[in-house]
């Protein structure tokens, strides 16, 4: 690969001493090389047939000329006789134009001005708005510290109805748009009612950890449990007495409690958890399972004063996987909070006089509700009390997902199978050199005040997830992004593509806790004048919030609408501007219909404006309507492809992570909804283009043969199955059914 490396310098761009282009096989030049003809031409045809595509040798243009002005034919290059050829990325099957009624812009930059902030989100009351609405003086304070100045419209509409007394005994769904402020939105008056009670005490009462657990948040993700427990114990820093900086506001109200927050998740040391228990967490935040596991097996679990039990993210904690582990979770808070209670008034002859509140109170709390979430609430909530943000309809569908931030823009871009990863490297560098130039004015030289993109790239499983991490972490080194000079093909001024260099980070559930957590970290703390990408699934689909997030890339599609809506909201949070890319093929053109029909909004970007970017240098992209010629687009994305199939990393390694990689993306793609598999159809996928995605130079038969028959063959037996037991698993009568059986379960417990 390195033999096509071109040089990179600063401008003026020099001469390239060798121009490359691209050489189509009919070239006089390739002809000439008659002792190779043969077995290339049945390589070629192998790889034709598998591709479907006309291949397209790659030969430096010096070379092949120096060889036809010799009259010989060229010196063949030393390679591996299976490598060396890029079909087309520009012919053949898979380029169909789909017109699917949206909107459409042939640019990377928005043509549409920015919408205004949402009036409804920002408070307009003045500082000190926190205590409008109830909370005290030292949480206010702290509030403050950690500049929340306002509260957000949801929290104006919580707060109040979770203090209000009248309604104490009821629970609550809270539902708000991605980024809208929920987690304090729930967790402010929780902890203000706890230092309520304490004033009400005689002097020498107080919350302490012995008094054992108050409240148990639960959430789908590691990683959102620990950015919950980080929110906590930030908020309780300051208001516990054991803080002197507390004093300063103690004057008026002197603080006695001291509550502690726990933190239980899968992949920890589940010894050192039982210790933290053992000492008392008046909040515990945990992952579903490994709370399981405590509440069964961890006897120093003090629940006699829970009051409440906080679903974060509830319709992902009621898909398949964790139903019947968060119905679990009621049962045994509630079995073991009655059985302490009843060990208590036998120890003391008294019943037992719970601090808060006599049952424990369920938040259910989520930007979307799915019909199952939506029935779970209405069956096993008492009274519940639907919180929507200041301003809306708390009556309105509680399944609509339109309510998307509002400074958000959703783009579509329908890229042919084949180009997907080059259309991919090109969308990174076009939004690195748009936010370098956006930012570059009134930035010249000062470089620590530039403000670059901060990106998520979601795939579908861990296996592209290690992949494309090598692959980028890769390309942003040895690839060249390279333009159209006077000769040909030249790379960008070298100074300004290292500004433009993303750093690449990688997270998904099959990573080692600590990886898993020093990966998002940096990636959360990554410089803001470098571009920085991360590579994950559905992990950090929901709740997790990082900040300066400017771009969400959706590479692949969600198995969910509300998983769509979760990935977005990473970005254009707490009123801030951010885009979010969706990348189909353009046989599943259809999808764009199930996300409008939901009242999504999407604009529609050509994808040669995608692939234009990576044709020009920062400088040309700052000229207004330049384009490169498309010739030299096809050419560079042919380059680019081409290094992409036979330059990466030591061959045998790659070629593994490839193969497992493609596999389980055809598991994943089987494995779409019943609904939408007539979209995502295994059938209509054309292997030899997604092995290109993969930088296969063909597909593994072996692999595609196995996957789509396993496929089809567990798609038939899915169907079959459901159609014997289940006639429609979204029939509400149906999702009824379950809940009732469910609530009536938890109800005797
Ligand atoms: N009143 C406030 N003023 C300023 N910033 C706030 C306020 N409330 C919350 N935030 C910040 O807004 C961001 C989003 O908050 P949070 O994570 O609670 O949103 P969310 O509604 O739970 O989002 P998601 O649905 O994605 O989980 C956080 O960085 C949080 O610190």
């Amino acid at each position: 690969m390195d033999d096509f490396q071109l040089n990179i310098s600063s401008a003026p761009l020099p001469k390239p001493p060798k121009k490359k282009v691209f050489v189509p096989r009919e070239d006089p030049s390739a002809a000439a090389q008659a002792p190779q003809k043969h077995a290339s031409r049945s390589a070629r045809r192998e790889q034709g047939n598998a591709n479907g595509d006309r291949p397209t040798q790659y030969v430096p243009q010096a070379k092949a000329a120096a060889g036809a002005a010799a009259g010989a034919a060229p010196a063949p290059r030393k390679r591996d006789p299976t490598k060396g050829f890029v079909s087309s990325l520009f012919s053949g099957a898979g380029h169909e134009q789909v017109s699917v009624g949206l909107p459409v812009e042939d640019s990377l930059s928005s043509l549409t001005p920015a919408p205004a902030p949402a009036a409804a989100d920002l408070a307009s009351r003045p500082a000190g708005a926190f205590q409008d609405l109830g909370i005290m003086a030292p949480l206010a304070a702290q509030l403050e510290r950690m500049k929340m100045l306002q509260p957000t419209g949801i929290q104006r509409t919580a707060i109040p109805a979770m203090l209000d007394q009248a309604k104490a005994a009821g629970d609550y769904v809270i539902k708000a748009q991605t980024g809208s402020g929920k987690t304090l939105a729930f967790l402010l008056p929780i902890i203000e009612r706890l230092i309520r009670w304490e004033r009400r005490q005689p002097a020498d009462a107080k919350i302490d950890r012995t008094l054992g657990t108050m409240a148990v948040i639960v959430v789908p993700t590691r990683e959102l449990a620990l950015q919950i427990h980080k929110v906590l114990e930030t908020l309780l820093r300051y208001t516990s007495a054991s803080n002197k900086d507390s004093s300063r506001e103690a004057s008026e109200t002197p603080l006695r409690h001291w509550m502690v927050p726990c933190c239980l998740i899968g992949g920890e040391k589940k010894k050192a958890e039982k210790a933290r228990i053992r000492k008392g967490a008046t909040f515990v935040v945990s992952t579903p399972g490994r709370l399981v596991d405590h509440l069964k097996t961890t006897e120093a679990f003090q629940l006699r004063n829970l009051s409440y039990f906080v679903m974060d993210e509830a319709d992902r904690l009621q898909d398949m996987g964790f139903e019947k582990v968060v119905e679990e979770i009621h049962q045994l808070l509630h079995s073991r909070q009655t059985e302490e209670r009843q060990a208590i008034a036998e120890k003391t002859g008294s019943a037992f006089k719970p601090m808060i509140s006599n049952r424990i109170k369920k938040v259910l709390c989520s930007a979307t509700m799915s019909p199952a979430a939506q029935a779970l609430a209405r069956m096993t909530l008492k009274n519940p009390d639907w919180i929507v943000p200041d301003g809306q309809d708390a009556s309105a569908d509680a399944e609509s997902v339109s309510d998307t931030p509002t400074l958000l823009r959703q783009y579509v871009t329908f890229v042919p199978t084949k180009q997907r990863f080059v259309a991919l490297v090109s969308l990174l560098y076009g939004l690195a050199v748009q936010a370098y130039n956006k930012s570059r004015m009134g930035a010249i030289g000062d470089h620590s005040a530039l403000r670059s993109i901060k990106v998520i790239i979601f795939v579908a499983t861990c296996d592209a997830v290690d992949f494309y991490h090598q692959v980028l972490s890769e390309a942003v080194e040895r690839f060249r992004p390279q333009v159209a000079g006077p000769d040909g093909l030249l790379s960008a001024d070298a100074s300004e593509i290292e500004l433009v260099r993303p750093t690449v980070y990688k997270l998904h559930g099959s990573m080692a806790q600590p990886d898993r957590h020093a990966q998002l970290n940096a990636f959360s703390a990554g410089a803001v004048n470098r571009p920085q990408v991360l590579l994950a699934t559905d992990i950090v689909g929901r709740g997790i919030d990082i900040p300066n997030m400017t771009h969400i890339i959706q590479f692949d599609p969600p198995n969910e609408v509300g998983d769509y809506v979760h990935r977005i909201g990473r970005t254009a949070r707490q009123n801030r501007e951010g885009e979010a890319w969706l990348f189909l093929s353009p046989h599943e053109h259809e999808y764009v219909n199930v996300l409008t029909n939901r009242g999504l909004r999407l604009v529609e970007k050509k994808a040669t404006a995608v692939l234009n970017h990576f044709c020009m240098t920062p400088k040309q992209a700052r000229v207004a309507g330049y384009r490169p010629p498309s010739r030299v687009v096809e050419a560079v994305m042919n380059k680019l492809q081409f290094d992409f199939e036979n330059g990466l990393s030591p061959a045998q390694m790659i070629t593994t992570l490839a193969e497992k990689a493609f596999a389980s993306h055809l598991r994943a793609y089987a494995s779409h909804r019943p609904s939408e598999r007539g979209i995502f159809n295994l059938k209509k996928l054309h292997m030899g283009h997604l092995a290109k995605t993969f930088g296969l130079q063909t597909a593994p038969t072996h692999i595609a043969q196995k996957q789509v028959q396993a496929a089809t063959r567990s798609a038939a037996a899915v169907a079959a199955e459901e159609k014997k037991r289940k006639p429609d698993p979204n029939d509400p009568n149906e999702i009824k059914k379950r809940m009732y059986l469910m609530a009536k379960k938890i109800e005797m417990a």
